[in-house]
């Protein structure tokens, strides 16, 4: 069976970490095919506009897209709707993807690459659950002159209903992993968040094997560089998920290996699905062949598990990853002497896919 796969690589590094994961992606299920298209600063230039229709309508007839980053200099005074951002944040509602699951994992080898401790990031698996679709990005906005003040407005607004089901995703999640939930909020000043912590308290009723604790969001920040493995599942609202997804990733070493899934229902439920590196488009190294690729192949490893039904070669990936990031070769983030290329990075993946899949074992 043919599996299509839309590809938007956008700006930056976009174009450049997609086509690893593309030719990842291809060397492990040749059964997929790829049609690309234009977002971001890339569609403003080519179709005057971040998302064009015929971009939406690639995704429609797809089962996933693959998607780099977008973003870029020269938008500073653009109203947000027209930026290069406009068209991630678009993607995310016209195909309805609620549930983002980021992942930190710490591979074995890059302990050292942490600011933290090594004893404190060994073993490292956490996976933040971030609302998607609702909060302050999504809220009504304004800049308007009201009583000769010049204005800004960003409106922060959750629906008991898109509480319910992010919560719902959290706790089948750590269901099926070390039974911890965090709620990550900040009831202390916010009434949505209020309604946030009641929300998933309800929630969790349902799931007596599975432990719940809520933490204010400064407080979590902080409890992410002390104690980071303290962690199992963390469920959060959009820009707290965003602001800590980063950070979480910075912990393993680096954010070149934090892949991500935007899902329109539980994990656990085939379907549709957007996959990108949580990073942008790197505007500091773009052009040099040498960003990290690993978090858009890790994030096509989560395409073949979650919306193609592929676990083996989902796996498959995931070990040619692991591999190499402990063996090398590895990227500039990773390395101080001598660092590969993305190509070269690419290049060994592919190399242990490839011989995985004839039976012969890469040694780990
Ligand atoms: N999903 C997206 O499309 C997305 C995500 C985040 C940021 N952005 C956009 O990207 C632009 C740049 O944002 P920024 O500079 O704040 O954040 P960024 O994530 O692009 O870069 C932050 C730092 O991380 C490094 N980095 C990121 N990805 C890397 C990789 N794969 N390998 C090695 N190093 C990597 C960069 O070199 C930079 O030093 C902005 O326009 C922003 O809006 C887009
Ligand atoms: C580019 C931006 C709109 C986006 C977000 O804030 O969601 C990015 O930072 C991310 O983490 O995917
Ligand atoms: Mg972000």
């Amino acid at each position: 069976m043919t599996h299509r796969i839309a590809v938007l690589p956008g700006d930056g590094i976009g174009p450049e970490v997609t086509a690893a994961a593309v030719q990842v992606l291809g060397a492990a299920l040749p059964e997929c095919t790829f049609r690309e298209a234009a977002v971001g600063a890339a569609a403003i230039a080519s179709h005057g506009t971040p998302l064009p229709q015929e971009t939406i309508a690639l995704g429609r007839e797809s089962d996933a897209i693959l998607f780099g980053a977008v973003g870029g200099p020269g938008f500073d005074d653009v109203t947000p709707e027209k930026r290069p951002e406009a068209a991630i944040l678009g993607l995310r509602k016209a195909f309805g993807l609620y549930a983002n699951l980021r992942p930190a994992f710490a591979f074995a080898g890059l302990e050292s690459r942490s600011p933290l401790r090594a004893e404190l990031v060994r073993g490292l698996d956490l996976v933040i659950v971030r609302e998607l679709t609702g909060g302050l990005y999504f809220g009504p906005k304004s800049l308007e002159r009201e009583d000769g003040v010049l204005t800004a407005r960003d409106t922060l607004v959750y629906r008991d209903f898109e509480i319910e089901r992010i919560a719902r995703v959290a706790f089948d999640l750590a269901r099926a992993r070390r039974k911890h939930v965090t709620s990550v909020d900040k009831s202390n000043v916010l009434v949505s968040s209020q309604l946030w912590r009641r929300i998933v308290g309800d929630v969790a009723r349902e799931y007596p094997d599975v432990t719940l604790a809520h933490m204010l969001v400064d407080n979590a920040a902080m409890q992410l560089v002390r104690d980071p493995r303290a962690f199992d599942v963390i469920v959060t609202e959009n820009l707290f998920g965003d602001i800590l997804s980063d950070e979480a990733a910075m912990v393993t070493g680096t954010i070149g290996t934090a892949a991500s899934a935007s899902l329109g229902g539980p994990p656990s439920a085939r379907g549709f699905g957007l996959y990108e590196p949580i990073s942008g488009t790197a505007p500091d190294i773009v052009g040099r062949g040498i960003a990290n690729p690993a978090a858009a192949i890790l994030s096509a490893a989560m395409l073949a598990r979650f919306s193609l039904g592929e676990t083996e070669a989902a796996e498959r990936i995931e070990r040619a990853v692991a591999a190499t990031l402990a063996e090398g070769p590895r990227t500039a983030d990773l390395s101080d002497a001598a660092p590969a290329t993305s190509t070269e990075f690419t290049a060994a993946v592919i190399a242990r896919c490839r011989a995985e899949s004839v039976g012969a074992r890469p040694s780990r």
